[in-house]
């Protein structure tokens, strides 16, 4: 533990978008990333081949820039390799990575036991890294059907942008449910890690993966108690109700802000058009800012309420108690500004107030940024961008300070 949770007490709670950063969850690209191909890549949400030799020196000074600011940097794969240690993780590991039905009974005894006989840290490798049947004697009618480079268990590159597969809602966290079937398994990871390792002993889970469709780029805590939830092409209507039904009944929020975002790959989560850089202030994208509503949920304590549609901005102002949400307005062109959300200009990861990560690429949004006041810390992501996420995606907070203007 950092000394910063030693003064605070504890090891995990996240209020807001934008308070003091001091743990954060990323996931070292490994791998997974080796098995996209050509012919894989759209299917498993990659829009090319990363040359995973730089995306992974790209990743470790993401990570440095983060420990530089003396934020404490956890590792998705260490955590999984830990909890593994415990045997009634590892049997809920093997159960769940061979529940699929392409494998009939005599290949899943197979991988079941040979699974089982994996030391934690290869255990971990094959869940993220997957098996293709040419790994793999098992014999049988299924494995001798399938095709030399077929899946048995699916890989999980996009295990790197760990927003979206868990997110912590003041002190618990919520184990998404996610709507592509490539990214279905990364839940059952990040479910073991919070139920079996030691650091997260005892963690109030306020959502799990058997729910409907909740992402975490689509949830932005914007304020202490107000969450903004995007509806879209991966957080349901149905999951934002789920969602609000739960945080209230812990009372984690009073309000959640459902925002429609059109259902289409750019805008596929409210981070990759929106997020925050000041306790009063977000970047959004210029092309739908003007347009973006939010429906206001709140509850009595039974019903929820539903306000008719707001603008955004106006909505969660009122959310926040404050007069105006300010809008960094990045006076960009449509269509410098259409590239630039394209290459997760508006995903930016704040550190505190007034401070974010951002790729370097986006030069025009960074200036931007910077002439309103915000410093922008600058990593590459040549690599890492290809599949198609920032800063924001690829981190998952685990403890921020409490926002202080
Ligand atoms: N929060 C985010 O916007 N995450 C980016 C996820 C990218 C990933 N390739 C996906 O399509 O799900």
């Amino acid at each position: 533990m950092t000394e910063a949770q030693q003064h605070s007490g504890k090891a995990y709670g996240v209020d807001s978008e934008v308070g003091a950063l001091r743990t954060v969850m990323l996931h070292r690209p490994g791998n997974e990333l080796r098995r996209l191909t050509p012919r894989n890549n759209d299917k498993l949400l990659f829009d090319g081949i990363p040359w995973v030799g730089r995306a992974q020196d790209e990743h470790d000074a993401f990570a440095q820039a983060l420990r530089d600011r003396d934020v404490e940097v956890l590792y998705l794969g260490e955590l999984l390799t830990e909890s593994l240690a415990d045997p009634a993780a590892r049997a809920q590991a093997v159960a769940g990575a061979t529940e699929d039905l392409r494998l009939g009974d005599t290949l899943r005894d197979y991988l079941q036991a040979s699974l089982g006989e994996l030391d934690p840290a290869g255990l971990a490798e094959a869940l993220m890294a997957g098996v293709r049947n040419d790994e793999v004697r098992a014999g049988g009618l299924v494995t001798s059907l399938l095709a030399h480079e077929d899946f048995l268990i699916d890989p999980l590159p996009n295990l790197l942008f760990t927003r979206d597969s868990s997110v912590w809602i003041r002190d618990s966290v919520a184990v998404t449910s996610l709507a592509m079937p490539a990214r279905m398994r990364e839940t059952q990871l990040t479910e073991l890690i919070y139920t079996f390792h030691p650091r997260f002993a005892g963690a109030d889970k306020v959502y799990d993966h058997q729910l409907e469709h909740v992402e975490g780029g689509d949830v932005l805590a914007l304020g202490p108690g107000v969450l903004a939830v995007g509806v879209g092409e991966r957080t349901t209507p149905a999951g934002v109700e789920r969602l609000a039904r739960r945080v209230f009944s812990k009372d984690l929020a009073h309000t959640v802000l459902a925002v429609p975002i059109a259902q289409q790959r750019a805008t596929m989560h409210l981070d990759t058009v929106c997020t925050m850089v000041d306790t009063d202030a977000v970047l959004m994208y210029p092309n739908m800012a003007e347009e973006m509503r939010a429906l206001a949920v709140t509850t009595d304590g039974d019903q929820l309420h539903i306000a008719e549609p707001e603008p955004f901005l106006v909505a969660a102002a009122k959310a926040l108690g404050i007069d105006t949400l300010r809008r960094i307005d990045t006076g960009l062109d449509p269509v410098t500004a259409e590239r630039e959300q394209w290459d997760d200009g508006n995903n930016t990861l704040a550190l505190a107030p007034r401070v974010c990560i951002a790729y370097e690429r986006t030069v025009e949004t960074n200036a931007r940024l910077e002439e309103s006041g915000i410093e922008v810390i600058r990593i590459s992501g040549s690599e890492l961008g290809s599949g198609r996420g920032g800063p924001r995606c690829m981190s998952c907070p685990v403890l921020r300070a409490p926002a202080t203007a």
